[in-house]
């Protein structure tokens, strides 16, 4: 059976508990602690009017092979779960423990309720998502252990009064014929505590969690007190708390999030709303808006960076020379069947005439042809060229659709793309070079280049920036867009320091169902070669206007997370959509959990891993964090630590894509900055002493007093730091507990 809790759901003062649920069985310690931490946070953010300000507690233990934990929670006051977004599912329940106990069903979940569902809890065969979910974590468990984060509610203090019980309308009450004795007491008491629904999960009956022993469980547990962030208790030691202060707050997702920023989330609120979001990179689009607009953006990033301890790095992106449309007058505007517009090289000043559009390439109107086809943003809207009148093209609308500013324009002849001198324009343009000069001017992590056709643009770039900046070099991404470029994947991906699968434009050039196929071919190689790499382009597309996500996006994102991309980014969705906040809010959600889903796929992963490099010290690099990757792996550590300067080892670790988090130690902002692209790398800067001993106190106690571990959990550390004395570097790995 499984009790779920629903929005809306009242509960009484007193003590809220989530307990592990059996279908976690054979999970370790730390995923059943995170999943239950994670539980405990989606009741606070979606708590309504609870307050849950009393005491926490968390008791994990192992019994056997099979970890076991509860969360306690002590609510201070009445009140109703949930506040008016946001339904968290926990199931099933089959604990035994006898008193007064509820849970309450999703009922039908609905729009972004649906994307809560991947949670995994399994009562809401209603949600599409959920299902589609399960679909695939079932598809892909082959057998294997099968994580489904999920643990159970129950309610044990404090009868509910009967104005709670009326709020909680809608819910739906079925019976169970699986019900144990103590389970069917549970939920008659329940149902006269709080309406329930009980969906039918036979697999996890409450016999079989006292066959493991869980009815025992409250006597066993070991009592651990949830870590406080509470200022007070920071500042024991003086440097803790200078580290403290420097690192500020992060969470243990591993896909990595960019943010376009655009007039949706250009304020100093909105930036520090997003960075507090879990945005990890900010993406300017130089295409959009003045060098005083995106120098007031970065301005404000960095000093967010400061004050809050945080590494938000910031990537400028090339306009390149991508043929588009100009800015409009209103936006967006729609072309209808048939429609006669006009496309004109001529500059307009003052107003455009009625259906006229600029075309920002003058030699378009030489290489195009009557009969000539004009895709808009890759299909958004189509004509076809009727006539040629000068520095005019008219086109008659085929297919009808929106047009927004500086939309893209791709032309096709005969079912081909046109590749004529539009082919042979500069990717790097002389307006770019402006534009590379205010980044490196700017002191930006990051340098995304557009419209990529060979390796040769990146060496030459990489060398401007060399030679502009030598003590602060700017990493290159080059974006898969263009046609040309995908014969030459391995050139321009390894001459690159990243990549970005620009779908927008890419599925402008070549057939929309080949799209998915670059996409995964460019992640693979990326991690092959060593590169972090962007899936961007209408992830949440729909977000720009719905506050919820469709299904299919959901799966877009969960697959792009499946893939082990480093990082995801939004586009429209946070530049000028109108829920920037809640599609970043997405993206976390569904990353985090698809990732729980992702260990099963990996076992001999790192078997499979081409070599890097065949000098022996890169060599030696590699191997080292290969072998520390399948110490923790083997050993489920609680976290892989790594001390290093250039960022080099924590790069090479991200690339075997471990089980744990990657906590890495820096003394270099400018390195934590760039790192925050990686996947599964937590970057802190330290000031790393050259007594490794020293470094390893320090970031015990940082991450203690972070709350990200606690005395007794184990690690994997890898370092390069040179030991005391020694110029030599020394690569080490040590398997410690925390003290
Ligand atoms: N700096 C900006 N100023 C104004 N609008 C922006 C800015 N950045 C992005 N946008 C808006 O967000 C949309 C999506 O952003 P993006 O995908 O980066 O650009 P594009 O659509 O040009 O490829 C843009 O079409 C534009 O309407
Ligand atoms: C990210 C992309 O580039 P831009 O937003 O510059 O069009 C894209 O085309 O997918």
């Amino acid at each position: 059976m499984a009790f779920v809790l629903r929005l809306g759901s009242p509960v009484a003062a007193g003590h809220l508990q989530f307990s592990s649920s059996p279908l976690m069985h054979g999970n370790s310690k730390r995923e059943v602690a995170n999943a239950l931490i994670s539980g405990f946070h989606d009741v606070e953010q979606t708590r309504g009017t609870v307050s849950n300000r009393g005491s926490s507690s968390l008791d994990v233990h192992n019994h056997g092979s099979i970890a076991y934990g509860q969360l306690s929670v002590s609510l201070e006051e009445s009140g109703v779960l949930g506040g008016g977004e946001g339904c968290r599912l926990w199931a099933p329940s089959a604990a035994a423990s006898a008193g007064k106990r509820g849970g309450v069903t999703a009922g039908a979940a609905k729009g972004r309720r649906a994307v809560d569902d991947l949670v995994g809890g399994g009562a809401s065969p209603s949600s599409a998502a959920a299902a589609a979910a399960a679909t695939t974590a079932a598809g892909r468990s082959r057998g294997k252990r099968y994580h489904r984060h999920v643990a159970n509610v129950e309610l044990s203090a404090g009868a509910p009064t009967t104005s709670t019980k009326a709020s909680a309308n809608g819910v739906v009450a079925a019976d169970h014929d699986d019900l144990g004795k103590s389970g069917k007491g549970a939920a008659a008491s329940a149902s006269s505590v709080l309406p329930i629904a009980v969906a039918s999960d036979r697999s996890s009956s409450s016999a079989d969690m006292e066959k493991n022993g869980a009815g025992t469980v409250a006597a066993k547990l070991k009592r651990v007190t949830l870590p406080s962030l509470s200022p007070s208790t920071m500042v024991e030691e003086e440097w803790v708390a200078e580290e403290l202060r420097a690192n500020g707050q992060m969470g243990t997702r591993k896909t990595k999030l960019i943010c376009t920023i655009g007039p949706a989330t250009c304020s100093a609120e909105q930036l520090e709303a997003l960075a507090l979001g879990g945005m990890n990179v900010a993406r300017l689009n130089m295409c959009h808006g003045t060098h005083d607009w995106h120098r007031q953006v970065i301005q404000t990033i960095r000093t967010l960076n400061k004050e809050k301890g945080l590494a938000v790095a910031v990537m400028i992106d090339t306009e390149g020379s991508e043929v588009h449309m100009g800015d409009l007058k209103e936006s967006p505007v729609k072309a209808s069947d048939n429609d006669v517009w006009t496309f004109s090289v001529r500059q307009f000043v003052g107003p455009l005439p009625p259906n006229t559009l600029m075309v920002n390439y003058d030699g378009f109107v030489d290489d195009i042809m009557v009969g000539d086809e004009i895709v808009v943003d890759g299909g958004m809207s189509r004509f076809e060229v009727i006539q040629k009148n000068g520095p005019d093209v008219i086109g008659r609308c085929t297919d009808p659709g929106l047009l927004l500013p500086r939309a893209n324009l791709t032309f096709w002849r005969n079912g081909q793309l046109l590749r004529e001198r539009n082919s042979m324009l500069p990717t790097i343009t002389s307006k770019d070079w402006i534009d590379i000069d205010f980044g490196i001017a700017e002191e930006v992590d990051f340098i995304s280049v557009s419209f990529v056709k060979s390796a040769d643009v990146i060496v030459n770039l990489k060398r401007y920036i060399e030679t502009k900046s030598p003590k602060r070099p700017v990493a290159v991404v080059a974006k898969i867009e263009s046609v040309e470029c995908l014969s030459q994947l391995e050139d321009i991906i390894g001459a690159s320091d990243g990549a970005m699968v620009a779908r927008g434009d890419l599925g402008a050039q070549i057939a929309l169902e080949r799209v998915p196929a670059v996409q995964q071919q460019v992640v693979q190689l990326c991690r092959q070669l060593n590169k972090p790499v962007i899936v961007a382009s209408q992830l949440l597309e729909s977000m720009i206007e719905y506050p919820t996500p469709t299904r299919a996006e959901v799966a877009d994102v969960g697959e792009a997370v499946r893939q082990n991309a480093d990082a995801l980014m939004l586009s429209g969705e946070s530049a000028m959509g109108k829920y920037p906040m809640k599609a970043l809010e997405v993206l976390a959600s569904v990353s985090t959990r698809i990732e729980n889903y992702r260990h099963e796929d990996d076992d001999d992963d790192l078997v499979h891993l081409t070599r890097l490099s065949s000098e022996p010290s890169d060599r030696i690099s590699e191997e080292v964090c290969i072998g520390a990757t399948q110490i923790a792996n083997n050993l489920d550590v609680e976290a892989l630590f790594v001390y290093t300067r250039s960022g080099q080892m924590a790069s090479l670790l991200s690339r075997c894509r471990p089980n744990c988090p990657i906590f890495v130690f820096t003394d270099s902002q400018v390195v934590r900055q760039r790192l925050s692209l990686y996947w599964g790398l937590i970057p802190f800067r330290l000031r790393l002493s050259e007594d490794m001993e020293t470094n390893v106190t320090r970031t015990f106690a940082l991450l203690r007093k972070r709350g990200f571990m606690k005395p007794g959990d184990m690690v994997v550390m890898v370092s390069d730091l040179c030991a005391p004395g020694q110029r030599e570097i020394l690569q080490s790995v040590q398997i410690r507990k925390v003290s």
